[in-house]
């Protein structure tokens, strides 16, 4: 999996950060916190979203408090972006 060139980078991540992702300081990840109603909300996210990390072979450094997940996405093979984050993170978005 090819990390995002700078034209890539250039034209999805503006877009992520609109929908309220972070990029990292070092460009390596990018992160979002989401907050739902309720405790059963916010599993049922995870639930969703493990069903395309597992399909995907791409999986979220993520961790649950209650009603809040905390995600960050980043490929560990090369160390930084990939289409795969930019994927996720839309894929999340959708399912949130
Ligand atoms: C062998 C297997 O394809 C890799 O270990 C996969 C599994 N899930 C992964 N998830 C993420 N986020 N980054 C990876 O590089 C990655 N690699």
């Amino acid at each position: 999996m090819p990390a995002l060139t700078t034209q890539e980078r250039d034209r999805h991540l503006p877009e992520l950060e609109a929908a309220g992702w972070t990029v990292a300081e070092d460009g390596a990840s990018i992160a979002k916190t989401y907050k739902f109603k309720t405790f059963p909300m916010a599993f049922g996210f995870m639930t969703r979203a493990a069903l395309y990390a597992e399909k995907w072979d791409h999986h979220p450094d993520w961790s649950n408090t209650y009603n809040t997940v905390a995600v960050q996405l980043s490929t560990h093979d090369i160390g930084g972006l990939s289409d795969l984050d930019v994927k996720l993170a839309k894929k999340m978005d959708e399912l949130a």
